[in-house]
């Protein structure tokens, strides 16, 4: 499995293809996030069988697979809060070894990512407190962050105060404000009803469009996996060496920005939907 450094739709095989000078390189064309051969043991059992993916700048993968196949420990390792027993994790080039800001991570429940005696504000600049950003620049990334989710009018209120849609608003908002270059999102938006959900998908595939930030999108739900995902990850539980931990990873071939009616009635949709649709445990 091979990322796209840049993000594209081209085959593989292009990656080993010395690169022309007209065309357009970035920076840093080394993967965000690499998995080279990394398995994790936890309890005395192997959660993950050894795993290689890497995931290129700007690139939306999601995670898809039944309950238990360690979706949320795989995430967890890009995260830097749980260690491999074999192989190694990679952010930007550096082996992981813990957190850090440029990987920030939205959990499910908003409800105990936010400090409820803090306000909307406050909550966001618990991220630029942490990095130590200089207090007189701290208002700026909050307000910037805040008008991304689309939370602006509501910054003074507390948590308690919002709909849990609004919630994960501020916890993203928050993670936005550390600037990170990767975003881990562990089924954000699975505690809410599904207008919140659909309304909150596409805020999310449009912030990360336009700020080309990497996210590693872990999901139960297939539909919001093809929506969201240019690529999907399928794993399955209890690998053995014939049946590893990655089932299946296939490229969403459709074009941004999305929609919720017209891209689920396209053929590609459909014809991802049927194929990855037994991954879930489906029969
Ligand atoms: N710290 C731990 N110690 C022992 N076992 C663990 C630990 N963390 C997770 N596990 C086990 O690892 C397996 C994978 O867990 P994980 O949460 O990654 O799965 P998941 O695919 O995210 O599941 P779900 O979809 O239900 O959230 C589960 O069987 C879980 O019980």
């Amino acid at each position: 499995m091979v990322g796209r450094p840049d993000g594209g739709t081209e085959a593989s095989e292009d990656e080993a293809q010395p690169r022309q000078p007209d065309r357009q390189v970035k920076a840093d064309p080394s993967p965000v996030l690499s998995f080279d051969g990394v398995a994790i043991h936890l309890g005395g059992r192997e959660i993950l069988s050894p795993t290689s993916v890497q995931v290129g700048q700007g690139e939306f993968v999601c995670i898809i697979g039944p309950s238990g196949c360690g979706k949320t420990t795989l995430l967890r390792a890009a995260a830097g809060f749980v260690q491999p027993s074999g192989g190694e994790v990679r952010r930007l080039g550096q082996v992981v070894n813990g957190p850090s800001r440029e990987a920030a991570f939205v959990f499910q429940d908003y409800g105990r990512a936010l400090l409820p005696w803090r306000t909307v504000a406050g909550n966001v600049a618990l991220a630029l407190e942490a990095a130590g950003v200089p207090a007189a620049q701290r208002p700026e990334r909050i307000a910037r962050a805040l008008k991304t989710v689309n939370l602006s009018a509501h910054a003074d209120k507390f948590p308690l105060q919002l709909s849990g849609g609004m919630q994960q608003r501020a916890q993203i908002a928050r993670c936005l404000a550390q600037e990170p270059r990767l975003l881990m999102m562990d089924e954000p938006f699975g505690a809410l009803d599904a207008m919140t959900r659909e309304s909150l998908q596409d805020e999310v595939a449009r912030l990360v469009r336009e700020s080309g930030l990497t996210v590693l999108f872990v999901t139960h739900d297939l539909d919001e996996a093809i929506y969201l995902g240019d690529r999907v990850i399928a794993l399955r539980a209890n690998p053995t060496p014939e049946k590893p931990s990655v089932a299946a990873v296939v490229d969403v071939p459709i074009a941004h920005p999305r929609n919720q009616l017209e891209t689920k009635e396209h053929p590609e949709y459909l014809r991802l939907r049927r194929e990855l649709y037994h991954y879930l445990g489906h029969h």
